[in-house]
């Protein structure tokens, strides 16, 4: 029987190009957006029987969320093998006119949506001896971020941190936890949120000249949820074309 996978931010951009590579390799996909009707459609176009693909309202804000697709993906596929943490939130913020409830905002989905779905699949993962965690993180966590706001780049420092510290626990039970750093992509929400002649001067800085592939980040994803890649956990693979190399 084919893996099962949960998906996160799954109703566009990466999560939806990630949601639709796995399917594309055979897995039973979950997909878990706070915009039902964005993950339904994609789930209708994958499998409209509805046998291989699935669509879940979920904020990852919200820990009884996961709770509750955990139980259900065991009470319509037997479980889940594999999580992908890819909902996010970015904003361009200037370092100052950061509001702490802005920050709190940015901070909780990006990091504590992390923490809390790592907790409650860690654990599900760890009864059932097999498990592939793989976090969305980002160049803004390694590098304090190019145009993307301070509590953005903190958060997914956060996220690159709590790989390290997943892994470790996990890693006796058969549980990998790895992320992927992209450096900026191309991708709807880069234009949507930063200015075009700001999108020009940034293709500029990026050594290799060009903004990322979404499509490989997937590739990347799939290699890392394969069952093969026992071996590689508390990982992170920069994919920022140059930007930062360590
Ligand atoms: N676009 C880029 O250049 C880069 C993106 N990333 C990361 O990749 C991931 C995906 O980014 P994009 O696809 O570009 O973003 P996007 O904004 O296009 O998509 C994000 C998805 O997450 C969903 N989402 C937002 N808040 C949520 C919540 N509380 N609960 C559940 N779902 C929620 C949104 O509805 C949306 O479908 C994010 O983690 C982002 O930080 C990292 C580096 C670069
Ligand atoms: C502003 C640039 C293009 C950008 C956009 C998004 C991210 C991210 O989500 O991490 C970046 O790191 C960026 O540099």
């Amino acid at each position: 029987m084919s893996r099962v996978a949960l998906i996160t931010g799954a109703a566009r951009g990466l999560g939806e190009c990630i949601a639709r590579a796995l399917h594309g390799a055979g897995y039973r996909v979950a997909l878990a957006d706070v915009q039902l009707d964005a993950v339904q459609q994609l789930a209708d176009q994958l499998d409209p029987s509805g046998q291989s693909a699935v669509a879940l309202q979920l904020d990852v804000r919200d820990k009884a969320a996961f709770e509750a697709a955990r139980d259900l993906l065991v009470a319509r596929w037997g479980g889940t093998d594999v999580l992908v943490n890819n909902a996010g939130k970015s904003k361009v913020a200037a370092l100052m006119e950061i509001s702490p409830e802005e920050f709190d905002e940015i901070v909780a989905i990006n990091l504590r949506g992390t923490f809390v779905a790592c907790q409650v699949f860690g654990a599900h993962f760890a009864e059932r001896g097999f498990g592939r965690i793989i976090n969305i993180g980002s160049l803004a966590g390694q590098n304090g971020g190019t145009a993307t706001g301070a509590h953005y780049a903190a958060a997914k420092g956060g996220v690159a941190t709590l790989t390290k510290v997943f892994a470790r626990e996990l890693a006796s039970r058969g549980v990998t936890v790895n992320s992927i750093s992209p450096g900026p992509l191309d991708l709807p929400v880069v234009y949507e949120t930063v200015a075009p002649e700001r999108i020009a001067q940034i293709k500029q800085m990026v050594p290799v000249g060009t903004l990322g592939s979404a499509d490989y980040i997937a590739d990347s994803v799939l290699l890392l949820a394969a069952d093969h890649a026992a071996s590689v956990t508390g990982a992170c693979w920069d994919i920022n074309g140059g930007l930062f190399m360590r």
